[in-house]
């Protein structure tokens, strides 16, 4: 399946039904007052996630969304049906933005969660909420609102709480084998890893973290060069940073200029991810024998500065592997899990409800009649007998 992790949509809500003039009789107020029924509520757009989809390739296609208007009330008090809402389903860890206001709407990073990104029109109201014993007619508009409309960024950041950082062919994706299940291709050439793979580690039998294996990045990535720093926002969200360092660079780089060019382009994308804690593992030890490769990665280590958090493993052996692993859960054990910025249900609900109270209030404030013009209502008006 392609790998799509930004994609961008319109959402429109529906617009609310017009609530109904109407009158028993012609140009006169039935006994019991006017009893034109109000409109519908129009459907509003959500986005909620499921963990059963992936990817977001679907919206490339299908760009449009729109939920239908409320109906109109009718006579006789009859109230105009609510629409039903529109529910679009995303894979878990998709992020929302509004395109045309760069505002983030916010973040499912949780199955079955749910955001409302489009809020249906409110109903029209009808002349039967307009008790009156004179002969006049309501100045209230009867027309619903409109429905929100919105172009909305959608991008599905992996969820992992270890990401794997480094030049191309450094052996990120041999890491990632050899500590989980995850089979992703490697092979001894740049550019190897073109999507993001994740994997589940189990350093101990109830104990597990998710680490991701991102494509390589090279010096210059900020400005596009290799595949850009497009896949770096996949490292957002997570917790620790392995930035793998190859020792034995087969291109004869030095492995110092290397690490330096990665946390320069993490600099340049985001000072913000460039603060979270990022361990050095040295990587391909098995290429020099114990002692040499051992002085090798203290002077490495030295050039750049770093006394703690280092490690050098041999992740085509599996060598060395282990504890690094075991350093890895324990300090995802002693951070608290991100609190990402959530919209529940009940809020939903609850902005939903302000909304129906001050429309609602509104109506009561106007509720004064005065000589009704016809030429003034964009609405169906209804004469029974
Ligand atoms: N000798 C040795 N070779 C390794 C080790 N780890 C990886 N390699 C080799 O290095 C090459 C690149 O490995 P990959 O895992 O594909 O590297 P990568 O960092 O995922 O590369 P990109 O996907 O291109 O970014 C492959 O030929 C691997 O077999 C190691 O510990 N020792
Ligand atoms: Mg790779």
């Amino acid at each position: 399946m392609k790998f799509v992790d930004e994609v961008e949509i319109r959402v429109e809500a529906g617009d609310g039904g017009a609530g109904i003039v109407s009158f028993r009789r012609e140009k006169y107020i039935p006994e019991g007052g006017p009893d034109g029924g109000d409109g519908g509520d129009g459907g509003s757009v959500y986005l909620q996630a499921d963990e059963n989809l992936n990817t977001l390739i679907d919206y490339q296609f299908e760009r449009f969304h729109r939920a239908d208007r409320g109906t109109n009330g009718r006579s006789r008090n009859c109230t105009g049906k609510k629409s039903d809402d529109l529910i679009i389903m995303v894979p878990v860890g998709t992020r929302i933005m509004d395109v045309d206001t760069q505002e983030g709407l916010g973040d499912l990073t949780q199955h079955g969660q749910k955001i409302l990104v489009a809020k249906g029109g409110f109903h029209g109201l009808g002349n039967a909420r307009f008790k009156s014993s004179t002969n006049r007619a309501p100045r209230q508009k009867t027309l619903g609102t409109e429905g929100e409309v919105r172009n909305l960024k959608l991008e599905l950041l992996l969820l992992a709480d270890v990401g794997l950082l480094g030049l191309p062919n450094a052996g990120k994706s041999t890491f990632i084998r050899s500590v989980s299940a995850a089979k992703p291709k490697v092979a001894d050439y740049p550019f190897t890893t073109l999507i993001p793979n994740l994997g589940v580690v189990r350093p101990e039998a109830n104990k597990s973290f998710v680490i991701a294996d991102i494509p390589g990045l090279i010096e210059g990535a900020s400005d596009g060069a290799g595949l850009g720093i497009q896949f770096l926002k996949h490292l957002e969200r997570c917790r620790i940073l392995l930035h793998i360092i190859d020792v034995m660079p087969v291109d004869g780089s030095n492995p110092v200029d290397n690490a330096f060019a990665i946390v320069n382009e993490l600099h340049q994308y985001s000072p913000k991810l460039a603060e979270k804690p990022r361990w050095l593992v040295f990587n391909k030890i098995d290429l020099l024998p114990a002692d040499e490769a051992k002085a090798l990665c203290e002077k490495i280590a030295q050039e750049l500065g770093e006394t703690e958090n280092i490690y050098s493993i041999s992740a085509i052996n599996k060598s060395n592997t282990q504890p690094l692993i075991h350093d890895v859960m324990t300090l995802l054990e002693s951070m608290p899990k991100e609190k990402f910025v959530e919209t529940t249900d009940e809020e939903v609900e609850f902005k939903w409800d302000t909304y129906h109270q001050k429309a609602a209030k509104k109506s009561d404030d106007d509720d004064d009649w005065d000589e009704w013009n016809e030429d003034d209502y964009d609405v169906e008006v209804v004469y029974e007998r």
